[in-house]
């Protein structure tokens, strides 16, 4: 990554910076053209040089963007006492959210050994790495134990409502919630830390850090072209997911299409959930199979031999029981598909061990997208949490839900219609 001198001349957009981290490394690419508001699909909006994903479009990237192979995801609570110092935030925000993702340095570049430097560094040299930068509101953004903390009550959008409690939770509230959400990510852990750090330093006096997850290894596929990745439990995860390609679908689930300040901006719902991994370790191969509901090596559905065979639900075993079984996370899982369909978009994450039993605290970070949690996530997370059989095998320790707003435009910023 590479700043810009204080003592240079010139005020645009561009002229500030003498040169980027695409360029340092010879990626130098092209922004799709289709890149700015309205054109074309998110996947056009990669660099040539598949190294930068544009930031300014009609949705936010990092939703229906190829899934990058590392997360840092942040929860603020702000401290700012008005509106007007919120849309301030979440101008700068913008800002910097913008410049990281083409690989530039956030600030001025400072050559005073006098004063601490704006960026905090840890970038440089590496490529951008595909970050994306993406913002949500949560439900306290806009009522707080009944307070209408900063005037916007009137304007919380009816979908963002906070996540009921759901059978089989065991919470932390210290990593749930949140009034701000950061989700960034980028095939280089430093790449996705170096973001939220900085927006964290952005935000001093005005957000606070209330909670964050690092995740590694992907456990979704959202575009035709990526392999479906494997989760901690060995399953391929994602094979049924839905792809950015599909841009009807993900105009019936994921996209809001309602008038207002939500319109081309989505839902996004963050659950993490610890595996019990010494448990399943210790479970035979068809057990972990039929918990599940497919085949593990090839992902295939049970009785068949391809990861992408249709499901027969109705198909049964020699022994005339249904093959993939009443309680298996599969069928469950697709129950109501119509209705209920989401876009999956999850990590795996490790904390260490658990201090207590000296088992690893390990899992599966799920975050995913979509118009009307309490229409999607809601009903479905409630049907798995009471018959799920891989409810023995996990236990959902965190959740928060957030509203993300479209895209902005260059010049523009992330949250502008709400603040209008
Ligand atoms: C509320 C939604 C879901 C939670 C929470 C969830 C947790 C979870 N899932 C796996 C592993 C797999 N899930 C798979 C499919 C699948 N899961 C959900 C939803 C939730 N999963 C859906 C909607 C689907 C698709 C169902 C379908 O249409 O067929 C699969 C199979 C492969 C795939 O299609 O992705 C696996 C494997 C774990 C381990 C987990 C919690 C830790
Ligand atoms: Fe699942």
């Amino acid at each position: 990554m590479s700043g810009h001198s204080k003592d240079q001349g010139g005020d645009s957009f561009l002229s500030k910076r003498r040169f980027t981290r695409r360029q340092v490394l010879g990626l130098a690419g092209t922004f799709g053209a289709g890149a700015f508001f309205g054109g074309g699909s998110v996947l056009a909006s990669e660099s040539a040089g598949g190294q930068t994903v544009e930031f300014y479009g009609r949705h936010q990237a990092g939703i229906a963007t190829p899934q990058q192979d590392r997360l840092h995801f942040a929860a603020f609570d702000l401290t700012a006492s008005s509106a007007g110092e919120v849309r301030d935030l979440m101008r700068e925000w913008t800002e910097a959210a913008a410049w990281m993702c083409a690989g530039e340095s956030v600030g001025e570049e400072n050559e005073n050994a006098f004063i601490p430097p704006d960026d905090t560094g840890e970038a440089q040299d590496l490529t951008p790495g595909r970050l994306t930068v993406t913002f949500g509101f949560g439900p306290t953004l806009f009522e707080s134990d009944g307070e209408d903390r900063f005037g916007l009550a009137a304007r919380r959008p009816s979908a963002l409502r906070e996540i009921p409690d759901l059978p089989g939770d065991a919470l932390d509230p210290d990593r749930s919630g949140g009034d701000i959400c950061v989700q960034a990510c980028a095939d280089d852990p430093q790449v996705a830390f170096h973001a939220v750090r900085n927006l964290a330093r952005i935000g001093r006096g005005r957000a606070v850090l209330r909670w964050s997850q690092l995740g590694f290894g992907r456990t979704s596929s959202t575009s035709d072209a990526q392999a479906t990745p494997r989760n901690l439990m060995g399953f391929k995860d994602g094979t049924n997911n839905l792809r950015a390609e599909d841009e009807d679908l993900m105009k019936r689930y994921v996209w809001v299409e309602d008038p207002g300040w939500m319109r081309g901006g989505t839902y996004l719902v963050a659950r993490r959930i610890r595996m019990l991994i010494e448990v399943w370790d210790r479970t035979v191969l068809g057990e972990q199979e039929q918990t599940i509901g497919r085949h593990r090596n090839s992902g295939a559905p049970l009785g068949k031999k391809d990861e992408f065979d249709d499901i027969d639900l109705e198909a049964r075993g020699p022994d005339g029981l249904p093959l993939t079984p009443m309680d298996s996370h599969v069928r469950l899982a697709r129950e109501r598909l119509e209705d209920e369909r989401i876009l999956r978009r999850g990590y795996s994450f490790t904390d260490g061990i658990d201090p207590r039993t000296a088992q690893l605290d390990a899992g599966l970070f799920f975050i995913c997208f979509q118009r009307d949690p309490q229409r999607q996530f809601v009903p479905l997370q409630r049907r798995l949490g009471q018959n799920d059989r891989l409810n023995e095998y996990i236990q959902h320790t965190s959740s928060a839900v957030f509203a993300c707003p479209p895209g902005a435009g260059r010049g523009g910023y992330v949250g502008e219609g709400l603040f209008a």
